[in-house]
């Protein structure tokens, strides 16, 4: 059967690059863009779509709200690959438009702040407005009779949309990154590779001094390197926070499934969002003590002092 991949479209999103590059192309797969984050994970959630690409985080901005939010609150899903994506953000207009008479640029949030030094040098007067994605802004300027002068977009979605580029490289950061993420419906983890990142959602139990170091202890005292900590409200009231994570490994390695053991007793929520390949290949430096055969030699050794075998 055919597998349907949503995306955060529409056509020529630096979401739907991602997606080439993590799928390029199996003749029956069918790529859906779709109008924003959560209408992709609606889709996968509803069986319409086998897997969805969106954004999760860019290393000059942090985490895409939009997405960790849907995978904080929404009905679970489960993330399976991740994309890592140096993105070029250009200017792009009707062909024919000079700098000069652009006063009002549309594109994503994300990418409006990757390129605030740039627009506050070149285009100092211009307003900015945002889009549900970086080519529906393209769209929008395309548009007969569009209040909007430019799109920051990817220069593919000039292309797309007919626009010309006015500006390219427009990024404060050349070396920006963003992180997009495959998501499915809940299924069981894939096997370890050696270089793999878990993500999971703490919900604190109550306010409490320490209340944080308690959670990092669970993956300190296991020798589990986090790749990212970021709180977000919980809704639920000012102060109000839950903690999504990265860490290095995978669920079915001792050490990380003793952290979310331990995460699972004293957190009042946890939510496993995957286990899976990470993008830049990078394999944990294990900590004396942590690896599995230590862990089933000291289990061995549990069960010997239990059954009096000293
Ligand atoms: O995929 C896109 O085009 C988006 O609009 C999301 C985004 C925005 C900025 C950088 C990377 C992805």
């Amino acid at each position: 059967m055919s597998q349907r991949y949503a995306y955060l479209g529409p056509e020529g999103t630096f979401t739907e690059a991602a997606l080439r590059e993590h799928a390029p192309g199996p003749a029956d797969a069918r790529f859906v863009p779709m109008t924003g984050v959560a209408a992709v994970l609606d889709a996968v959630r509803a069986g319409d779509a086998e897997a969805g690409m969106v954004p999760l985080e860019n290393s000059v901005e942090g985490g895409v709200n939009a997405t960790i939010d849907e995978l904080v609150n929404g009905e679970p899903l489960q993330i399976t690959a991740e994309v890592a994506l140096p993105v070029e953000f250009s200017l792009l207009a009707a062909p024919g438009t000079r700098l000069a008479d652009i006063k009002r640029v549309v594109t994503h949030p994300h990418a409006l702040a990757q390129c605030r030094g740039w627009l506050r040098a070149e285009l100092p007067e211009a307003q900015t407005f945002t889009a549900a994605s970086t080519a529906a802004a393209a769209h929008l300027v395309a548009e007969p009779g569009s209040s909007y002068d430019a799109a920051i977009a990817a220069r593919i979605a000039g292309e797309r949309y007919g626009l010309a580029a006015v500006a390219v490289g427009i990024g404060d950061h050349r070396d920006a990154v963003t992180r997009f993420v495959l998501v499915r419906r809940p299924e069981p983890p894939g096997e370890p590779t050696g270089a793999d990142r878990t993500s999971l959602v703490a919900f604190i139990r109550d306010d409490h001094p320490g209340a944080l170091l308690e959670i990092l202890s669970e993956f300190a005292v296991r020798g589990v390197n986090l790749t990212r900590i970021e709180s977000r409200p919980t809704g639920h009231g000012l102060g109000r926070y839950c903690f999504c994570i990265d860490a290095e490994g995978h669920v079915r390695e001792a050490r990380v499934a003793e952290a979310l053991m331990g995460l699972r007793r004293i957190c009042s929520g946890l939510r496993f969002l995957g286990s899976y390949p990470r993008a830049d290949g990078g394999r944990p430096e294990l900590r004396p003590g942590t690896s599995d055969a230590d862990y089933t030699s000291a289990e061995s050794w549990l069960s010997a002092v239990r059954e009096g075998r000293r």
